[in-house]
């Protein structure tokens, strides 16, 4: 390639991916504990209180965030505020339906006033209200399942960032799920927004690189919660999956929590657009 050629073709990349231009100073710390530490990192977690929401608030926890749990029930925050604490892990709690815009300001304002900042998001609320062939779904159906699963987590997203954007940077993380990459039998729209996901994550990350906010996914295989628990309950359909498994179990939501805290620590500072599969070895493609 001669040197006008390669120029073009670094321009070219430049251009197009914000992320490549990027010239931030990272400080080369050592390579053990301190750089996967979150002292004096506040994160906010949607939907915490129980399965893989709690399990991600504790390791983010574990590791010295401040943590702000929430869901929509008082009765569980309580719970999840309770079980933290007994942890020693420094914690905020609060109702929070992320379908409502009141209860999403709600969320970030309570976080700023009471912790002085938001370092770090995952958006890991998601419903699934309907089991059968796609066809038969309906509007009210997708409307219910793209507003807490897709346009919940933007929006949460676009709440944060000005607060990121104060403390000079921030990680944000989305669920999504190994049903985003294959559609999982009856359950049709679930998996479209689970793949939504995915395309968020990469329509974001370059964008909000210029603010020093790297945006990633983990897109989790089954794993032992009540969500799932049709799918793990049932003997024949685990049999059935772990025949796709290379690791022949179903997952724990603490193997889902640390791989967002890793993805929220300085050791993932070179990772943004990405989404980390952590489904037991299942095959991934899109
Ligand atoms: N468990 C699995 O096998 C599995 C696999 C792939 C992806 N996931 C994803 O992991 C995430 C967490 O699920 P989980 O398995 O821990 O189950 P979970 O049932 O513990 O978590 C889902 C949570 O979302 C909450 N929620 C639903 N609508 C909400 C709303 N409008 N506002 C606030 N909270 C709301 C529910 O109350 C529930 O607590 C979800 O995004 C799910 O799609 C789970």
């Amino acid at each position: 390639m001669d040197k006008v050629m390669l120029r073009c073709f670094v321009s070219r990349c430049l251009l197009t991916n914000p992320v490549a231009g990027q010239t931030r100073k990272m400080s080369r710390g050592s390579l053990a504990g301190s750089q996967s530490s979150l002292a004096g990192k506040v994160a906010i977690v949607t939907a915490s209180t129980d399965g893989i929401g709690l399990a991600a608030a504790q390791a983010l926890g574990q590791r010295g965030a401040h943590v702000v749990v929430s869901s929509r029930r008082q009765s569980n925050v309580d719970k999840a505020v309770a079980l933290l604490q007994s942890e020693k892990i420094q914690v905020t709690g609060t109702t929070c339906n992320v379908g409502k815009s009141e209860d999403r300001e709600r969320l970030v304002n309570m976080t700023v006033e009471h912790c002085g900042g938001i370092d770090i998001l995952v958006s890991n609320a998601a419903v699934n209200p309907f089991f059968g062939n796609i066809m038969d779904s309906t509007a009210a159906v997708w409307d219910k399942i793209l507003d807490v699963n897709v346009k919940a987590a933007f929006l949460m997203t676009q709440l944060v960032v000005p607060h990121m954007e104060k403390r000079g940077g921030g990680s944000v993380v989305f669920v999504s799920s190994v049903a985003g990459y294959q559609p999982m039998q009856a359950l049709g729209p679930y998996s479209v927004s689970k793949t939504a996901l995915l395309g968020l994550t990469r329509a974001l990350a370059p964008e909000l690189a210029q603010s020093h906010i790297r945006v990633n996914c983990v897109a989790p295989g089954v794993i032992k919660t009540r969500f799932s628990q049709a799918l793990w309950q049932d003997e024949d359909i685990v049999d059935e999956f772990k025949k796709q498994l290379s690791i022949k179990r179903v997952g724990e939501p603490e193997e889902i929590g640390g791989v967002i805290a890793f993805l929220c620590s300085k050791d993932a500072s070179y990772i943004t657009g990405e989404t980390i599969t952590v489904t037991g070895g299942m095959s991934c493609r899109l």
